[in-house]
């Protein structure tokens, strides 16, 4: 099986690149090793703290943050790092050449209970004058250079696309080395399979309650198939299910908060899961567009996320513009 450096030279990616991503992967064999810790480290529960998007942090958002931020800072090809845990950027080499965001740690609320969680990233081209401003960061999706997750499951799996298809490496143990196990991922058109928080059914759009109440009657409604549901309450993983065996992942807009009506993050979560899903076939769309076609306005910015296999992305998009 390929190893990760001489898969990514035979795609022809940029040196600097590489060293990005090489760096990512060292990152994440220290994050997966602290996980599979647990209680036997210390790293299990929350602080005392929040973070700039109001939510308590759990020591290994942290822990894993602080990692990402030290390790990748130390790559001479970094030039800043942003954070879903970090109000603003963090700067590191002022001629480096990419800049990497990141949600450290994604499905915190899983760490507890031993159920899985992720590092989400995202590498973007840094702008040819050198500086460090947080405007850099502001780039549409489509800009991106590289992007992808680390899943840290039963199996430890780095997933990433440099814009040449999606690949998926798992870690052996034995060797300490990420070898390639996916080579070209591909999202099948049709599904039967759906991923969303039905416990905010209620606060829905009127189309996506009714697209999720035809999905609920199954044969007996207009869709005439039945549909399993699947929530892993971590996007890494729900994400990764999508790209294993295809379905639809959402999380649409709600009404809980009037400040708040989206929940994921576009650079940390929509941006690469969007690249991603792009690369392997499938749609990634807001409800109003393609996800990787937002101007960002803030780092911390959020929108919603309708992804995944190609055919029912667009039926569940027609239920929401009311054709359907
Ligand atoms: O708590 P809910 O509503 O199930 O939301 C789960 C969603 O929140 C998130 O956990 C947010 O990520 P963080 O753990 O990085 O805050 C997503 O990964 C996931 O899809
Ligand atoms: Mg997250
Ligand atoms: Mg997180």
């Amino acid at each position: 099986m390929q190893r990760l450096i001489p898969t990514l030279r035979n795609d022809q990616v940029d040196e600097a690149l590489i060293s990005v991503i090489n760096t990512l992967q060292i990152c994440a064999k220290e994050i997966s090793f602290r996980c599979g810790q647990g209680k036997l480290a210390g790293v299990l529960g929350s602080t005392l703290d929040e973070n700039i998007q109001g939510e308590t942090q759990k020591k290994l958002d942290v822990l894993a943050n602080q990692l990402l931020k030290d390790i990748l800072l130390e790559c001479k090809h970094v030039r800043a790092v942003a954070s879903e845990e970090e109000e603003g950027i963090v700067g590191g080499t002022l001629d480096g050449r990419y800049l990497v965001a990141f949600d450290p740690l994604d499905g915190s609320s899983n760490i507890d209970i031993n159920s899985m969680v992720g590092t989400i990233f995202s590498v973007l081209p840094a702008p040819a004058e050198p500086g460090a401003e947080v405007d850099m960061f502001l780039q549409p999706g489509s800009n991106q250079v590289a992007a992808g997750y680390i899943l840290y499951g039963p199996r430890t799996m780095l997933v990433f696309t440099t814009g040449k298809g999606v690949k998926m490496f798992t870690l052996d143990q034995t060797v300490g080395e990420f070898l390639l196990t996916e080579a070209d991922v591909t999202i099948a058109e049709t599904t039967t399979e759906f991923a969303i928080n039905m416990s905010n059914h209620r606060h829905w759009q009127p189309g996506m309650r009714r697209y999720i109440d035809d999905l609920l009657l199954g044969k007996a409604g207009p869709r005439n198939k039945d549909f399993n549901m699947r929530w892993v309450a971590a996007m890494v993983a729900d994400v990764h299910r999508v790209l294993t065996r295809g379905g639809l992942f959402t999380y649409p807009w709600d009404s809980r908060k009037a400040n708040k009506p989206f929940k994921l993050r576009l650079m940390y979560e929509g941006n690469p899961m969007a690249w991603l899903v792009e690369q392997a076939g499938g749609l990634a769309d807001t409800g109003e567009g393609r996800i990787l076609d937002i101007q960002p306005t803030d780092i911390h910015q959020r929108c919603g996320v309708i992804l995944g296999s190609r055919d029912e992305v667009t039926t569940c998009l027609q239920y929401l513009k009311g054709s359907q």
